[in-house]
Order: C-alpha cells, then sequence, then structure tokens
C-alpha cells in the first residue's frame, strides 16, 4: 500500500484588522509562509472570535498551533495590572481567543509555537506578567525594531541570545548561542508558573520558553524565526522541530485523538 506523506494542518491565530468598514480577522504571510515552507504544512488561520469558536472541536481536527507576533499587546487587566496609554494597542478578541487556545492545546498536548505577542501571551495565559517597556528599566537595551520602511531591515537579524545548555531550545538549534531579530517593546516581567527559560538576551530578557512537563511540544521565543525560515538555519531547525512534533503525534493515533 502506498502511504501519502502527512501534511500538518497548523491553525495560525489571527489578529483584528478594521479597515473598510470591516473588521478583519489576518494573521501576515510570513507566519502562513513559516507554514508551508518551514515544515511542509497547511496553515488554517482561526478567526479571533471568542467564545464563537468552539476550540475543541478545533483542536480535535489540527496538529498543531502557531501563535503569531502581532503589534497589539495583552490587555493588562489579563496579568492583573492597570491598562495605560503606554501599553496600547491592545487586541482584546485576539485575547479572548488565544489565551483558551493556548491552555487548551497545552492541556491536550497539541504541538504549540508561540512567537512574539504568541510568547508574551502564553506568559500571561499561564499567570505571568509583562512589562510595557522593557527598554526603559534599568539595565535593558532596547529590543524594538529599527526605524525602517524596508522590512527585511525591520527584521534583520542583530542581536545575540544566550541558548541554555542542555535545554529543549538548545537541542533544536544545536547552538548554546543564536543571532535573532527583535521587534518587541514589551517583555516577560513575572515569569509564569510552568514555564522554563530556554533563552535569555545578553541583558537578562527572557528570549525562549517552553512549558515544563508538557505533553507536546511547547516552545515561545520572543524573536521572529518565521521571517528567515528559509536562509536560516536555526529558524529552520526550529519550525522543523515544531513539524517533526506534529508528525510524530500523529504518528501515535491514540495521542492525536484525545
Ligand atoms: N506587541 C508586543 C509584541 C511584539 C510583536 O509580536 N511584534 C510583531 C510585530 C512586528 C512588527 O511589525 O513591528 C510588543 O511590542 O512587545
Amino acid at each position: 500500500m502506498i502511504h501519502a506523506p502527512f501534511v500538518p494542518l497548523v491553525a495560525v491565530t489571527a489578529d483584528v484588522r478594521p479597515a473598510d468598514g470591516y473588521d478583519w480577522h489576518a494573521a501576515a504571510e510570513s507566519y502562513l509562509r513559516g507554514v508551508t515552507a518551514g515544515l511542509g504544512g497547511v496553515p488554517v488561520i482561526v478567526p479571533s472570535l471568542g467564545d464563537a469558536i468552539d476550540l475543541d472541536a478545533l483542536l480535535a481536527r489540527v496538529d498543531g498551533v502557531l501563535v503569531t507576533g502581532s503589534r497589539s499587546n495583552v490587555h493588562p487587566a489579563l496579568y492583573g495590572a492597570e491598562p495605560e496609554p503606554r501599553a496600547e494597542p491592545y487586541d482584546p478578541a485576539r485575547d479572548a481567543t488565544t489565551l483558551p487556545l493556548i491552555r487548551k492545546a497545552l492541556a491536550r498536548g497539541v504541538p504549540l509555537l508561540a512567537i512574539c505577542r504568541g510568547f508574551q501571551e502564553l506568559n500571561v495565559a499561564l499567570g505571568g506578567s509583562l512589562e510595557p517597556e522593557v527598554h526603559l528599566v534599568e539595565g535593558r537595551i532596547d529590543h524594538r525594531a529599527p526605524a525602517s520602511a524596508s522590512q527585511d531591515e525591520r527584521f534583520a537579524i542583530r542581536q545575540d541570545v544566550v541558548v541554555v545548555e542542555g535545554g529543549c531550545l538548545g537541542r533544536i538549534v544545536a547552538a548554546d548561542r543564536i543571532r535573532v531579530n527583535s521587534l518587541h517593546r514589551q517583555a516577560v516581567a513575572r515569569l509564569a508558573d510552568g514555564l522554563v527559560v530556554e533563552a535569555t538576551a545578553e541583558d537578562g530578557t527572557i528570549e525562549a520558553v517552553s512549558v515544563a512537563g508538557s505533553p507536546g511540544f511547547a516552545v515561545a521565543v520572543q524573536w521572529h524565526p518565521e521571517y528567515w525560515v528559509t536562509s536560516d538555519a536555526p529558524s529552520h531547525r526550529l519550525f522543523a522541530a515544531f513539524g517533526a512534533a506534529m508528525r510524530e503525534r500523529a504518528a501515535r493515533p491514540a495521542l492525536a485523538a484525545e
């Protein structure tokens, strides 16, 4: 019997963007290409419709979840802080969808890769908090994108991160230090219980985590591996590991059916 190659179906989170009198639920193409070119999967954009989406039904059908980056910020009320202008803009519909999606994916062992805002959402979903402007904290560097109209310049790889030796990310990238891009204003303040630090910037900012004891692949990074997935080895290895986790899980039907 000839078996067709397994093609993972990956749920990709969406921002809500008003335009032309409509609310569009959108994911940037770079994340969608991360799924196609990075791991040979099919991306499925999940609208940020909160309770109107049956997340259990979704998670029973997809092989993995990619939580995307976004210029918006997690609403401070979700980590016990007061809303303030410097923590804006918000996307409450996205928060109402991604936070439960993350918790449910982890509980079911559905492989999860979270990027930038997604990394911050994972921390908040598990009880952590965020620093609104990390570059204003003494001793920290500026992690924001360079001011440029060119996306290649904004996403340029320009910062070192130190990878924890023997950790899950270290095994994936096979290096103790990698160079990454950086396009964030916020950062982890209080790390959620259950998250394991996998990499830090040279100023101590947490740059990558995994979920302790997670039944499936559960990794989050503060940088953007999707942008250079076809040309940068660590970025490619991260997406490939996410793909391999989905393929392994699908090969164990009892687990994939949970
Ligand atoms: N809003 C958060 C998260 C940063 C993030 O996900 N950035 C992706 C957008 C990149 C861009 O085009 O600027 C923060 O700023 O910390």
